[in-house]
């Protein structure tokens, strides 16, 4: 039998939250009807904030428990909506909160903690109001950029790998970003050079890459191709000469070869235009040398935050031994290991522990051991080789430590625990692990790294409850 399709509805609905997404919810409730009491329909609406009102069309409105929709207008604006026409919107999505004010983003995101840690059972109380930035825009010290096939070099709409949106401006970027990717557009637009054609798998331009360092200010511009810059020389050595006439903090421009087909800024050959293969960078008084494939905090006004936390929270002296898992490059390691007797960080990308290793060297500390393996299996290899540590520092990626690492964790029973997370709910339920090995949770501090996004940054205490 054939599902009945109902009517097109076009309906004027509140938003009533918005969800851990960042999407805004309707609990719309049809209005009753012979022998049914009116049912209900989730209606889920982006670029939106809470308490907006707009118009929505839906089709099939009654044969749906659910319709993801854009809105046609926007009827009334919540409170929380932003009031300001100069503020870029970013189309590419990825920031979902950037219709709300920022201060309503700060709310949003302080509740989105406390909810995570009230359903496993903790204390509301603990979370601090969170630290948010003073000016949240263009924050980003790295910007990934992609070529289309129509000329186009911008972000790709989230959810849509082949549509560009062109970056003419970025409320994400800094400005020299924004005018490095103009001469990057009317370069390639004078020498008429294809973007990469992902259905085709044709053309010549992928993505270009910036960084720079806001503590140095030296800048890094990465272009990756199917071709290598020899086979293009006229054209390489113009991009060369416009980027280094125009920005004189240019570091190092580099040509990377990628042919391999995965849509990822991969490199098979890289071939330095100008300066060096690096930038200088600084972050908590520690020197860190960037290259185009190193991990980095992206937002290093929010991450000297963190830092600082963790050390306050941890209280290190020089007597302790102290463990960083998920080290990285070692940005929580360096300013650790100063303060430490000793410090050994573990980590599973190897690139990232040779960086570690470097930094460490470069800075001059030289009571670090640093380790690659996964977390899970290697505390016990760093029990035998390294030995017990006295204080336990985290960072784990957005899916949380895990209950073997964090029982591993409970089982080593320093006193101290410091936990560097980015997402409340996989902390919640790591948190739980240490509880049971009787660990008392003391502050909760959330932190706003992404503006504008649903993430949030929180640093956690616990500790062992003695007796
Ligand atoms: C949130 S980042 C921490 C970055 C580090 N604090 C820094 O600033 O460089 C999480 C790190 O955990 C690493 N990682 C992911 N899974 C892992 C595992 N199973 N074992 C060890 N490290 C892992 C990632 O490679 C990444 O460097």
């Amino acid at each position: 039998m054939q599902k009945k399709i109902y009517p097109t509805e076009v309906l004027d609905v509140t938003i009533n939250y918005l969800d851990d997404q960042g999407r805004g919810i309707v609990n719309y409730v049809h209005a009753p009807d012979k022998g049914s009491n009116g049912k209900h329909l989730k209606i889920v609406v982006g670029k939106v904030v809470a308490g907006d009102k707009v118009r929505v069309t839906i089709p099939n409105a009654k044969g749906r428990r659910m319709a993801v929709v854009e809105y046609d207008e926007l009827l009334e604006a919540g409170p929380s909506r932003i009031n300001d026409d100069s503020i870029l919107v970013n189309e590419a999505g990825g920031t979902p909160l950037q219709f709300m004010e920022y201060a309503y983003q700060l709310e949003f995101k302080q509740e989105l903690v406390q909810r995570y840690l009230v359903e496993k059972g903790f204390d509301k109380e603990l979370v601090q109001p969170i630290i948010g930035m003073e000016n949240p825009y263009r924050y980003r010290n790295k910007m990934e950029l992609t070529f289309g096939a129509n000329g186009e070099l911008g972000m790709h709409r989230q959810g849509n790998f082949r549509q560009i949106i062109d970056m003419e401006d970025s409320m994400l970027a800094p400005e020299e970003m924004v005018a490095v990717k103009q001469v990057v557009s009317q370069w390639q637009k004078d020498f008429a050079l294809s973007g990469y054609n992902k259905d085709t798998k044709e053309g010549l331009l992928r993505n270009l890459m910036m960084r720079k360092s806001f503590a140095t200010g030296e800048l890094m511009v990465v272009i990756f191709a199917t071709e290598k810059a020899e086979a293009l020389k006229e054209a390489a050595d113009d991009l060369t000469e416009r980027l280094s006439r125009q920005f004189e903090n240019l570091a190092s421009l580099i040509w990377v070869l990628n042919r391999n087909i995965a849509d990822r800024t991969q490199s098979e050959e890289e071939m330095v235009l100008f300066g060096r293969d690096y930038i200088n960078d600084e972050l908590h008084g520690y020197h860190y040398r960037i290259w185009h494939d190193t991990f980095f905090q992206a937002n290093p006004v929010q991450a000297e935050k963190l830092v600082e936390l963790a050390l306050e929270f941890a209280d290190v002296n020089k007597d302790m031994r102290t463990l960083d898992l998920f080290c990285g490059v070692g940005t929580f390691s360096l300013p650790f290991a100063a303060r430490s007797k000793e410090l050994a960080g573990i980590e599973i990308v190897e690139s990232s522990i040779l960086s570690a290793r470097r930094n460490a060297e470069d800075n001059g500390l030289d009571n670090t051991f640093f380790m690659v393996s996964d977390a899970r299996s290697g505390l016990k290899e760093l029990k035998e080789v390294w030995g017990q540590p006295d204080l336990l520092l985290l960072d784990p990626p957005r899916s949380g430590a895990g209950g073997k690492v964090m029982r591993s964790i409970g089982r080593f029973g320093t006193e101290k625990v410091v936990y560097v997370s980015c997402n409340p709910k996989s902390l919640a339920e790591d948190l739980v692990w240490l509880r049971e090995f009787g660990y008392e949770l003391k502050v909760v501090q959330p932190v706003d790294q992404f503006p504008h996004t649903v993430h949030v940054e929180t640093v956690v205490l616990m500790q062992k409850v003695k007796g």
